[in-house]
């Protein structure tokens, strides 16, 4: 990862990465030549984390200090959402967007590009959230989200002795479909196609197509969950990972910012060193 920051002194622990904020000079240094490109997880990254997903916005500052950083450099939301969903909650139509975890990538002048092992997964992802809805519709609290590619149980409103119930369901499900595999987040689960696909490959993928994938770009990407880590750990060498979030996680990220209005903060200061 490039620059680690000369504060840094365990790389295990969030709470001892450098502040983004207190070394943007050395992040500046880094970037001195290069065009900077701004990839943002969306959920605890640039919007709060809530009780429901339903309820996760950003703010009107958030949305002013994305507009400002969109018109001087390319700018992507790389989110577990659903494409639509996080297109419309966050709504700049001249950034690009990737959706389900990268599954699936939208942008400006008709980019559309959708994973081909997704599209064959379609029908058993159909199968299986029927499947979840209906074993979970008597646990209290726990909400079954369908994305397109993507299918995530959220416990956060489950109470914790029926939290199990919730992951059992999720377990039998990968059993009975081994085409889908099981990932982790925030006080969720979820099903999605059993093949080596991320966030991190969806990233790279997208410099190629933006044809932002040579030493002249330094991509630099937010996010605050594990699947992030798979983002952080792709522009290891050739970009930075910034972590959001307070709690003590292993990361790959080589600087750290407490929450997203830090996100915001940050940002701002930067956009004055984006160039187009
Ligand atoms: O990659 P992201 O953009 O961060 O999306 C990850 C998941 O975020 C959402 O769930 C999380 O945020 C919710 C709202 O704050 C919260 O209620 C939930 O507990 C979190 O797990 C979203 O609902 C999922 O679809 C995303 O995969």
């Amino acid at each position: 990862m490039a620059g680690r920051g000369s504060g840094f002194v365990d790389q295990t622990s969030h709470q001892s990465l450098p502040s983004a904020l207190a070394n943007l000079q050395e992040i500046l240094q880094l970037g001195r030549g290069r065009q900077l490109v701004i990839f943002l997880d969306y959920d605890g990254t640039i919007a709060p984390i809530t009780p429901t997903p339903d309820s996760a916005l950003i703010t009107p500052e958030m949305h002013r200090a994305m507009l400002r950083l969109a018109a001087k450099c390319t700018v992507g939301v790389i989110s577990g959402r659903d494409l639509p969903d996080v297109r419309q909650r966050v709504n700049i139509d001249s950034i690009v967007y990737a959706g389900s975890h990268g599954f699936e990538i939208g942008g400006p002048k008709g980019l559309h590009v959708e994973q081909p092992i997704g599209i064959q997964c379609l029908p058993t992802l159909d199968l299986t959230h029927q499947e979840i809805s209906r074993q979970l519709a008597e646990v209290k609290g726990a909400i079954v989200e369908r994305k397109r590619f993507v299918i995530t149980v959220h416990y956060r409103l489950v109470a914790e002795q029926e939290v199990t119930l919730v992951e059992a369901a999720v377990d039998q499900a990968i059993h009975r479909h081994p085409q889908l595999r099981k990932t982790a987040g925030k006080k969720m689960f979820e099903l999605l196609p059993n093949t080596d696909w991320n966030k991190g490959k969806a990233i790279l993928s997208l410099l190629d197509i933006l044809e932002m994938n040579g030493p002249e770009v330094l991509p630099i990407y937010l996010g605050d969950d594990t699947t992030d880590e798979d983002a952080f750990r792709a522009l290891q060498g050739t970009g930075l990972g910034i972590f959001v979030g307070e709690e003590a996680v292993e990361s790959a990220a080589g600087y750290g910012l407490r929450d997203w209005e830090e996100v915001r903060e940050f940002l701002l200061e930067l956009t004055p060193f984006c160039r187009v």
